[in-house]
C-alpha cells in the first residue's frame, strides 16, 4: 500500500487539568482528504484533543504536526486561518450580516472584495441559503439549522485544506440533524478536505468517518475504520460502546460487496431499477443502508399493485436485461444476515 505523509499528525499528546490527565498519550495520523472522528462519552477529552490541533489548547506533552511542521513554528492566528473551525454554538458575530460573517476570514487574508462576494454567494447557494434571501439577514433572524449552515459556510469561505468540527450538528433536532448531515456529506467542497470531527453520536461517526478514534477517560480505546471497530473491537469498552446500536451500525458498515457471496447468484455488478430497462447503478461500495434506502424509494412510484421493489443483479457486464436476476428486500436482508454471521459479528 502506498504510504502518503499525513496532513495532520498528533504524537503522544497529553494534557492535565489539575491532577487529572484529561488526554493521555494520544497519537494519530490523518491523511489528505480523510476524515477522523473523535468519539467517546461526555468528558472523555474529545474537545480538548481537537483544540490542541489549532492551538486553542497547548499540550503538556507531545506535538502536533501539520504537513510535517510543528504547529508551534508559526503564530497561532496564522495557523488557524488555514484551518476551518466549526463549533456547536456556531459563534456567529451578532452585529454582522450573514454575508459579513461568511467573509470574515477571506477579509483577514486580504482577498479581493469581488472575489469574496462571489465566493459568499456561491457558498450560501450551495448550503441551501439562497443569497437573495439570506445574505442581508442577521444571525438572530435565522433558525438554529440555518445558523449552523452559515457557520459551515464561514469555515469553508477561505477554502482551507483542513476543517476541524466540534459537534457541528449538536444543537439540532434529530430530523434536521440527519438531513444537514446528508447535505454535508454530499458537499463537493468537503470531499477534498482533511477533517477532524468530534461527536458522541455513533451513527454520525459511522456515516462520516474514514477512521474513528474512540476515547474513554482521555485514553485511546481503539483507532481504526468504523468497520474494524465493529468487527474487531479491541476491548470490552469498545464492544459495549456500540452494543445498543449494533444493527444500525452493521447496516452502515457492511457494503454490497460484503454480501455478494451470500446472494443466490454471485455477481460483480449490482444495479437498482424499477424495471429492467430503467437502470440506476448502485455501486458495490454502497452500504446496505444505502441499498435499502434506494429500494425504499423504488417501491413508491409507477409500480403495479403486485409489483415488488427490486434490486437487479446483472450476472455479467454484458448481460441483457432479460438475464438480470431480481433481488427483493427479503433476499437482500437474508444475505445481510448470513454475511453478519460469516464475518463473526455478534448479533444484537
Ligand atoms: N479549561 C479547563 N479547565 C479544567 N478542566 C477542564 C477544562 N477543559 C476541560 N476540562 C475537563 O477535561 C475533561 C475533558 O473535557 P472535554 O471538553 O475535552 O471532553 P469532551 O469529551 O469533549 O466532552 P463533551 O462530549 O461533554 O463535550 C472534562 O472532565 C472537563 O471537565
Amino acid at each position: 500500500m502506498p504510504t502518503t505523509d499525513p496532513v495532520i499528525e498528533a504524537r503522544n499528546l497529553t494534557k492535565h487539568y489539575g491532577p487529572h490527565a484529561v488526554v493521555q498519550d494520544v497519537s494519530f495520523r490523518v491523511a489528505a482528504g480523510q476524515t477522523l472522528v473523535l468519539l467517546g462519552p461526555s468528558g472523555c477529552g474529545k474537545t480538548t484533543l481537537l483544540r490542541m490541533l489549532n492551538r486553542l489548547v497547548e499540550p503538556d506533552i507531545g506535538v502536533v504536526l501539520v504537513n510535517g511542521h510543528d504547529v508551534r513554528d508559526q503564530p497561532a492566528e496564522q495557523l488557524r486561518r488555514g484551518m476551518g473551525y466549526v463549533i456547536q454554538q456556531v459563534g456567529l458575530l451578532p452585529h454582522y450580516t450573514v454575508a459579513e460573517n461568511v467573509a470574515v476570514v477571506p477579509r483577514l487574508l486580504g482577498h479581493a472584495p469581488a472575489a469574496i462576494a462571489a465566493r459568499t454567494t456561491e457558498l450560501l447557494g450551495r448550503l441551501h441559503l439562497p443569497p437573495e434571501r439570506f445574505a442581508g439577514r442577521y444571525p438572530r433572524q435565522l433558525s438554529g439549522g440555518q445558523q449552523q449552515r452559515v457557520g459551515l459556510a464561514r469555515a469553508l469561505a477561505a477554502d482551507p485544506p483542513i476543517i476541524l468540527l466540534d459537534e457541528p450538528f449538536g444543537a439540532l433536532d434529530p430530523i434536521t440533524r440527519a438531513s444537514i448531515r446528508r447535505e454535508f456529506r454530499e458537499l463537493p467542497e468537503l470531499r477534498r478536505k482533511t477533517m477532524v470531527m468530534v461527536t458522541h453520536d455513533v451513527t454520525e461517526a459511522f456515516e462520516l468517518a474514514d477512521q474513528i478514534l474512540l476515547l474513554d477517560a482521555g485514553q485511546v480505546q481503539q483507532l481504526g475504520t468504523p468497520r474494524e471497530l465493529l468487527l474487531r473491537p479491541a476491548n470490552d469498552f469498545v464492544r459495549r460502546f456500540f452494543a445498543a446500536e449494533q444493527l444500525g451500525l452493521q447496516l452502515r458498515a457492511l457494503r454490497l460487496a460484503d454480501i455478494m457471496a451470500e446472494l443466490p447468484q454471485a455477481s460483480d455488478t449490482i444495479i437498482l431499477t424499477y424495471s429492467e430497462s430503467d437502470t440506476q447503478p448502485l455501486s458495490l461500495t454502497a452500504t446496505i443502508q444505502e441499498a435499502l434506502a434506494q429500494l425504499g424509494q423504488a417501491a413508491v412510484p409507477s409500480l403495479g399493485e403486485s409489483a415488488e421493489a427490486r434490486v437487479w443483479v446483472r450476472p455479467t457486464e454484458t448481460a441483457a436485461p432479460a438475464d438480470f436476476l431480481p433481488l427483493t428486500y427479503a433476499t437482500l436482508m437474508a444475505a445481510f444476515g448470513y454475511a453478519v454471521r460469516r464475518l463473526g459479528i455478534e448479533q444484537p
